[in-house]
């Protein structure tokens, strides 16, 4: 990929020394500045090309709009809900976060939060404080033998489960994505929510709040629960209603919650920090050394690493703004492939998930994981008028893509793609690298040149048959790639292409 210049980078939360650190060793010029109001982010804004965030300033669509250079906004921390991604992404400003650096730290709160609720250690830390030393109020139950449902299956999910194992708890589990023979290898079984909420004495939800987690535990879900059920969440606040959350408690449906965040943070409304059985915590998931530390420093260098264009890591939102609705059209398809269309679907979607998703999609999962980021897919045939070749056209979010191909000795053959018809048929095996430019005597070597420094050897060359405005182009690449996507930056900057 192209470098990206970035000179000035503001800093608007307490993030650990080392991301201003190295941001500076690498010349970048760096400014420090806490608790600004929203005003004073719009103010300030316009001077940078960079912006560092947790999880506090909100980077709306009025912060975005008049952040007239901004070119990176880095969020160091995992979720990205403070930030307006469609808003930067149309505007061409890349949103990065650090997945991992926290996961650690916020399974060993959740860990925390859920022997706390055993133990009532909190409400008897401030008895004791008042001077008071009750010992029947505070009677516990132990952890041991009992269910823990695990909502969200993910980094976090799964550390969770091996450390609560170690006390005994059976784990159980639901996640759309994360297959259930995978979970299985590390202790937890899966099935459907409506099966997991009778059976669990916790509940801890490790999800992104979207509109399918939103309210994940409501008054229809408490009364399908274990009554006293205690609950965690250490994910975002109201995946767990808060309303139903304190009507479960008074009627003692719940019969405990561990919180470490608020749908309002700080919430104004106190009623579910002052219950005597709620546990709570100012948001403080991540906020240890060791994960400000590793977040600080991933930041860091994924920001240098684009700025010297090496490449993109953690970067939310690539695709040009947020998939909303795919429509596959499948024309000409002949009686056998006409029962295969759900499955190509299935296929396009893994490959428009693939680039701005942090889940891994695959054949199985990519229509669901699509339903949970409420994206709409729909399938339509009908008969084409290209006699012998199938077309597939997929429409995203209103723009269509359009292939014909057929099959020619065994092979599966491209003839035609958005109406730019190939000489010769590309035969669809092995890696292949399509780019749309205008036909220049200079695009073939620069292109050669660009992969073999690549280290990439290009094995064949399909041109378009017209020679007139932008047309689609297609390398056959060698086996020996390792990241097919790692050359798609490479190939549109060095030939000014879609690829
Ligand atoms: O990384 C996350 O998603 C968190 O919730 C941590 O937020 P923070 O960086 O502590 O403001």
């Amino acid at each position: 990929m192209a470098p990206i210049s970035i000179k000035r980078i503001l800093i608007s939360e307490s993030v650990d020394p080392c991301c201003k650190n190295i941001l500076q060793e690498n010349g970048i010029q760096v400014t420090e500045k806490q608790n600004m109001s929203k005003d004073d982010l719009i103010a300030e804004i316009k001077d940078y090309d960079g912006l560092v965030v947790r999880s506090a300033t909100k980077v709306t669509a009025d912060v975005i709009k008049a952040a007239g250079n901004l070119k990176i906004i880095g969020r160091a921390g995992t979720g990205v809900d403070n930030v307006d991604v469609d808003a930067a992404t149309i505007k061409g400003i890349i949103v990065m976060n650090t997945p991992s650096g926290n996961t650690i730290s916020a399974a060993e709160l959740t860990c925390t939060l859920l022997m706390s609720l055993s133990r009532n250690v909190p409400q008897a830390a401030m008895s004791m404080k008042a001077g008071n030393w009750d010992r029947k109020k505070f009677m516990g139950t132990e952890l041991y033998g009992k269910i823990l449902g695990i909502v969200g299956l993910g980094r976090i999910g799964k550390e969770v489960a091996t450390r609560m194992q170690s006390f005994g708890m059976k784990t159980i589990g639901y996640d759309p994505i994360t297959p259930p023979e995978v979970t299985a290898t590390w202790g937890v079984e899966q099935m459907s929510l409506e099966q997991l909420w009778p059976q669990c004495d916790y509940i801890t939800v490790h999800t992104p709040l979207m509109p399918s987690t939103a309210g994940l535990l409501n008054d229809t879900s408490f009364a399908k629960c274990k009554k006293g059920v205690k609950v965690v969440n250490c994910a975002r606040g109201g995946i767990i209603d808060e309303d139903a959350l304190l009507r479960a408690l008074e009627s003692r449906q719940c019969g405990g919650a561990g919180l470490d965040v608020f749908v309002e943070e700080p919430p104004k409304n106190r009623a579910l920090v002052n219950h005597p059985n709620v546990i709570s915590c100012p948001h403080l998931g991540a906020s240890t050394k060791e994960a400000q530390a590793r977040c600080g420093q991933d930041i860091a260098l994924q920001i240098v690493d684009m700025v010297m264009g090496k490449s993109l890591v953690g970067a939310c939102g690539l695709w040009p703004c947020k998939l909303n609705m795919v429509c596959c059209f499948y024309h000409n398809l002949g009686d056998c492939l006409k029962d295969s269309s759900a499955y190509m679907t299935s296929a396009v979607m893994v490959g428009l998930l693939r680039d701005g998703s942090q889940s891994c999609p695959n054949l199985v999962n990519s229509l669901t994981l699509a339903k949970e980021s409420g994206v709409t897919v729909t399938r339509n045939h009908s008969e084409g008028l290209t006699q012998g070749a199938c077309e597939v056209e997929i429409s995203v979010n209103g723009s269509s893509y359009r292939a014909t191909g057929s099959v020619q000795g065994g092979v599966p053959v491209l003839l035609e793609l958005n109406s730019s018809v190939f000489r010769q048929p590309v035969s669809l095996t092995g890696n292949l690298l399509f780019f749309k430019a205008v036909a220049s005597p200079p695009l073939l070597p620069s292109v050669t040149g660009l992969l073999a420094t690549a280290g990439v050897e290009m094995e064949s060359f399909s041109a378009p048959a017209a020679r007139s405005g932008d047309q689609w182009y297609c390398v056959g690449l060698s086996s020996l790639l390792g990241d097919l996507g790692a050359l798609k930056p490479l190939v549109k900057a060095a030939a000014q292409v879609s690829v």
